[in-house]
């Protein structure tokens, strides 16, 4: 089975507030696209299927920097690609997703900004679209009490409008795996949506849900959360940076 993956890494990162584009920012000694993209490259799936062509999205004015980082990967026989992204993670994907080619059978969209998702998460959602599934995307169990609210009455806050059973509920994260050929449809028939952060797609299952096509969940990791803030680098910084390995030898 032959797999493809688009690596998104061409967003600003405002939250973040770093002066660099998020993905190349530094953390854990490495920008976090690198973490991605190594991660994509090591997976193997149960029949040792991996990843053979790495497309990164990169900012418009930031490609050199994504080149540069990336110079760090070791990628074997993989080709490593860099295109320039949209004006939304949508339209970064569809651009991503039009230089791979019709051989491939299965495409991964990952963030770079879940950085530290593991080759194991990778491998599975690889495993679950060679076993049949056309879309696969893993997900974690909500821990917290969910409400749907309606409009913000001013500054005082928002009316509950009901209390959503979070047993059914999951915080889906990426890498998530595709049929290549359902992916493509499922981009080109929301394709106009793709240009406004209002409209657009906030993960590509969504598309492919609007397509009529079911998806599959398997089980997510906590080490694939998404770095968004800098509360988020410092978290990450403590679990995958130096020092936590040595933690780790002080303690044993
Ligand atoms: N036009 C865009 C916007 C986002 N992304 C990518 O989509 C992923 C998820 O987006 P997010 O975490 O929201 O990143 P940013 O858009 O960079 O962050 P912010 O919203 O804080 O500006 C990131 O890997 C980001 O680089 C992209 O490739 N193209
Ligand atoms: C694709 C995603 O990571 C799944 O949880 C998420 O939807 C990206 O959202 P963002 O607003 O573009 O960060």
């Amino acid at each position: 089975m032959s797999v493809a993956a688009v690596l998104t890494a061409a967003g600003s990162g405002s939250r973040l507030g770093h002066a660099l584009p998020k993905a190349v920012v530094p953390v854990a000694g490495a920008p976090l696209v690198v973490h991605a993209a190594r991660a994509l490259l090591a997976a193997r799936g149960a029949d040792a299927s991996r990843v053979v062509h790495l497309v990164v999205t990169a900012p418009a004015q930031h490609r050199a920097d994504v080149l540069r980082a990336l110079e760090a990967v070791e990628a074997g026989d993989a080709r490593v690609e860099v295109v320039t992204g949209g004006r939304t993670r949508q339209e970064s994907v569809a651009a991503g997703l039009a230089v791979i080619g019709d051989d491939v059978d299965v495409v991964l969209v990952h963030d770079a900004a879940r950085a530290f998702a593991t080759p194991d998460l990778v491998a599975r959602v690889i495993d679950a679209v060679r076993a049949g599934h056309d879309a696969v995307v893993p997900g974690l169990a909500v821990v917290d009490t969910v409400k749907r609210v309606g409009e913000p009455r001013g500054e005082e806050g928002w009316p509950v409008v009901e209390t959503v059973p979070r047993a059914q509920l999951r915080a889906v994260q990426t890498p998530q795996g595709f049929r290549r050929d359902v992916l493509v449809r499922a981009h080109a028939a929301g394709a106009a949506r793709a240009g406004d952060e209002a409209t657009a797609a906030s993960d590509d299952a969504g598309l492919v849900e609007d397509a009529g096509v079911a998806v599959w969940v398997v089980a997510g990791e906590e080490a694939a959360a998404k770095i968004t803030t800098p509360r988020d680098v410092a978290v990450a910084e403590l679990l995958h940076g130096p020092r936590s390995g040595a933690r780790a030898d002080e303690e044993a």
